[in-house]
């Protein structure tokens, strides 16, 4: 069908609240009891069919009660990964000729599924496998994914639609071109609608993909792609391979048609992945794009007239929500000397009365952190609080791994700006304060800028609007995302475009038409309608 035709226009998937007696809250029970009762094989799909790994096994189980298993899956092997490779490439002709439309449709009626029939098993699955509440599942698995997949086919349009001027006698195209090879989406934990953007977007161009889900998210993501083939995601476009990801990189990375990784997770991880392509170089088809959201240690910054109240939320709400493990968590936080006498101890308090458990105990603010690696280093990273001289525990400081990885929230305060409190990731709940002398705001702003190598997100809460244009200058390169008087979380699609720069990734904006151009090579078309037919120039005459 050559009709140019206008897609959906997209509009945020409303937040549900889940309260007592809602039909919402009803659905989700249900399907937590059904999906927590019934352990599943956590299998690979490539090329549509479904097998296990060949490679060793691994439990995946709720974080909250790590003796409940939801599901096995087992390490996919370097010759699994050569396999989903083969299938990528043979999807891709087919997938490629299928018009925009057609593509399109398929990730819109996966987002009316998902918001729909498919809502309470995804969140289900999201708070079982990632230990995420209620709320913190809704926002992420069945709002944020659906937003994702609406807004892409969006803002893929527009993409499309642009096309260059023409002069007289010419007509010049862009030809939107998918890459050339495999698109490797390598993905993190934390957000199931993370994991769902990054093989989806590449894909939405018209490219084919190899997968690669976190191991502790594997549940989720297994459910998502049963929802994705339900919606008609035709068989290789994208394929599933499951476990650390080390055997498949060894084939993946050094592939001759890697066109690209979508990645996110950690900085370490996406240096290691840019460092191997920077090895292989020579070796590509073509030069891979490299897409990578990472971490960071993100600050809020208070100003002496702030409203109390709004600080007192935003930081036990952008430090402690789903357990501090969001690259965008409020890790680090200045205060004022005098706003910080008044604030403590009903902060303190606040902090301390938390409420945290399985996350199946809907009344339950925090779950578990991810898993025993999570769990250490936290534990590691409260006791060397508790050893350093120029750090005190103000709340929380508790730890329990008996039943599930429970690590209490956190508030440390510290008077050295440059210890590791303020400047490392620890993903977890675990907030830092440093407190200064009103004078030295101006400093302060110096310090946040360049004590940590990451630039992902901040806020500023003050009641003066010089004082919130002078951070926002002075922050500039500090954050990707910035907010002025909101706690420094909870991006939403289509409003504020996702991404840092520095340490914490190449800045190209999940869910914006920034990152879908990274997914397409474009090719200029120039057409002729009467060729000239002598070579000479007036001015030779
Ligand atoms: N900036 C963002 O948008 C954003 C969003 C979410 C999470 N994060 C960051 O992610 C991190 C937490 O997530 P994580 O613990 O899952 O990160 P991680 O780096 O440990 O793992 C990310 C993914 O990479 C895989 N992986 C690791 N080594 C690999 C290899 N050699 N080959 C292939 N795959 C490999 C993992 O299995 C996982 O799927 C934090 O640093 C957080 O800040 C960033
Ligand atoms: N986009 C999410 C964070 C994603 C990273 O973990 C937010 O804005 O809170």
């Amino acid at each position: 069908m050559d009709a140019v035709t206008q897609v959906p226009v997209p509009a945020n998937e409303p937040v549900l609240g889940y309260g007592p007696d809602s039909p919402e809250r009803a659905r989700l029970v249900r399907a937590l009891g059904d999906l927590a009762g019934h352990p599943v094989d956590l299998t690979m799909t490539i090329g549509g069919v479904q097998r296990m790994g060949g490679g060793g096994k691994l439990d995946v189980v709720q974080p909250h009660d790590h003796r409940a298993v939801l599901g096995t899956l087992a390490e996919a092997t370097e010759e699994d990964a050569r396999a989903a490779i083969d299938a990528a490439a043979a999807a891709a002709p087919g997938w490629r000729a299928l018009s925009f439309d057609d593509r399109a449709a398929i990730f819109l009626k996966a987002a009316d599924l998902l918001a729909g029939p498919w809502r309470a098993t995804l969140n289900a699955a999201t708070m079982l496998g990632q230990s995420k509440s209620a709320q913190q599942a809704e926002i992420d698995s069945a709002c944020e994914l659906a937003d994702f997949w609406r807004f892409n086919v969006h803002f893929a349009r527009q993409i499309l639609a642009e096309q260059p001027i023409s002069g007289p006698g010419v007509w010049n195209r862009t030809d939107h071109r998918p890459l050339e090879g495999f698109v490797y989406a390598i993905t993190p934990f934390n957000f199931t609608a993370i994991a769902g953007n990054l093989p989806t977007a590449p894909a939405l161009m018209g490219n084919t993909v190899l997968w690669k889900p976190s191991p502790t998210q594997q549940f989720s993501a297994h459910f998502l792609m049963r929802l994705l083939e339900q919606a008609g995601l035709p068989p290789g476009v994208i394929n599933v391979v499951t476990g650390s990801g080390i055997p498949v990189s060894q084939v993946a990375l050094r592939h001759r048609d890697l066109a690209g990784i979508h990645f996110t997770g950690s900085t370490r991880t996406f240096q290691h992945l840019w460092r191997t392509v920077g090895e292989n170089i020579a070796g590509y088809r073509t030069y891979p794009r490299l897409v990578g959201e990472t971490g960071g240690k993100d600050f809020v910054l208070v100003h002496a007239g702030a409203d109390p109240a709004a600080v007192k939320t935003a930081l036990t709400r952008g430090a402690f929500e789903y357990q501090g493990q969001k690259c965008s968590a409020a890790s680090r936080a200045y205060l004022p000397r005098g706003l910080w006498n008044r604030l403590r101890e009903e902060l303190i308090a606040e902090i301390d009365g938390l409420s945290m458990g399985p996350v199946t105990d809907l009344s339950n603010f925090m779950g578990a952190v991810i898993d025993r690696r999570a769990f250490d280093k936290h534990r590691a990273a409260i006791d060397r609080a508790r050893a350093t001289d120029t750090i005190t525990v103000q709340a929380g400081g508790g730890y329990s791994d008996a039943t599930g990885y429970f690590v209490r929230p956190t508030l440390l305060t510290g008077t050295d700006p440059d210890d590791e409190i303020f400047t490392t990731e620890y993903f977890g709940p675990i907030l830092s304060v440093f407190v200064y002398d009103e004078p030295d705001f101006d400093a302060v702003m110096d310090r946040i800028d360049a004590s940590s190598p990451y630039a992902l997100t901040g806020s500023i809460m003050t009641t003066e609007r010089t004082v919130a244009a002078r951070a926002a200058e002075r922050l500039r390169f500090a954050a990707g995302n910035f907010y002025i008087n909101d706690k420094p979380t909870g991006a939403v699609v289509g409003q504020q475009p996702f991404g840092g720069g520095r340490a914490s990734g190449t800045n190209d904006k999940a869910g914006s038409a920034q990152n879908l151009l990274r997914w397409t090579s474009t090719r200029s078309i120039k057409e002729t309608f009467v060729p000239p037919t002598e070579y000479g120039y007036p001015h030779m005459r």
